[in-house]
């Protein structure tokens, strides 16, 4: 069985577990529930931000751990005032060592979206991801049908939240598309094998209808690249490795944004 599947597999057991433990209708009482969220959209193309979306990542089964001696609170600060159009926080706990927690702190104090990372497999998570305090979730086509990214995604509009469509392949962005989706992410790394390769960017650019912004997710390294991907037609960066695997990631992002 390769990776994705079983990650998919015990995400299921998970949110059966959440599910007998708290209802959707107590999801909707939490506070952040009913918060007015922000737009991905909005800050990918405003001016004053990068267009990275800069992540807090401690492990991966890829990578292992990358950095466990930082706190999501100061790494994300570092990131927004390094100028992040959005942050990434992890919330899957067994392959990622994430947590819900991470993104509540993470939200309590930032003011530009929130992307829940995680894997969705169920409508459930869609609510959870806006009472935790999220404003972005990400489907990916991999380990999810055509009904499901639709019904997803128009959940999430329902909600206010944005959602981010993860691709890896002509064949997947063929059937995924819908109309609830906000913005198209092209995973460089294959998460069935873990091989990487910017090139899956800059193929798939060329196909994606231009109603949708772009962002290129995963692997990025260096300003070049960024300026390699920008010239291709891509709005947004993703980044975490690179920056989280250094003892101060937020600097770390200062001085590669200035490299820009
Ligand atoms: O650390 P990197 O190589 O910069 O990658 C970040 C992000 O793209 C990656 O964590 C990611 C992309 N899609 C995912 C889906 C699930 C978990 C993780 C991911």
């Amino acid at each position: 069985m390769n990776i994705l599947d079983k990650i998919v597999l015990r995400k299921k057991e998970e949110v059966a577990a959440c599910k007998a433990q708290t209802s959707t209708a107590d999801l909707e009482k939490k506070a952040a529930f009913s918060r007015e969220t922000y737009s991905l959209k909005d800050f990918l193309t405003h001016p004053e931000r990068t267009g990275i979306i800069a992540e807090f990542k401690r492990k991966s089964p890829s990578k292992g751990i990358i950095n466990n001696q930082v706190t999501v609170e100061e790494v994300t600060m570092g990131y927004n005032q390094a100028g992040a159009s959005a942050l990434s926080v992890l919330t899957d706990r067994d392959f990622f060592m994430g947590h819900d927690d991470d993104l509540m702190a993470a939200r309590a104090v930032n003011n530009i979206p929130i992307l829940r990372k995680d894997f969705m497999v169920d409508e459930y998570q869609i609510i959870e991801a806006k009472a935790i305090g999220a404003d972005i979730i990400l489907l990916i086509a991999a380990c999810l049908t055509k009904e499901e990214l639709t019904a997803f995604a128009k959940l999430a509009k329902s909600l206010g939240l944005s959602t981010l469509l993860e691709v890896h392949s002509q064949e997947e962005l063929d059937f995924s598309l819908n109309p609830f989706i906000d913005v198209v992410g092209v995973n460089n790394r294959n998460l069935k094998d873990f091989t990487v390769s910017i090139d899956t960017s800059l193929q798939l650019a060329q196909t994606i209808p231009s109603e949708f912004l772009k962002i290129s997710e995963s692997a990025i390294d260096s300003p070049e690249t960024i300026k390699i991907l920008k010239k291709a037609g891509f709005n947004g960066f993703l980044i975490g490795e690179n920056f989280m695997k250094t003892a101060n990631p937020g600097k770390a992002m200062q001085d590669f944004v200035h490299q820009l």
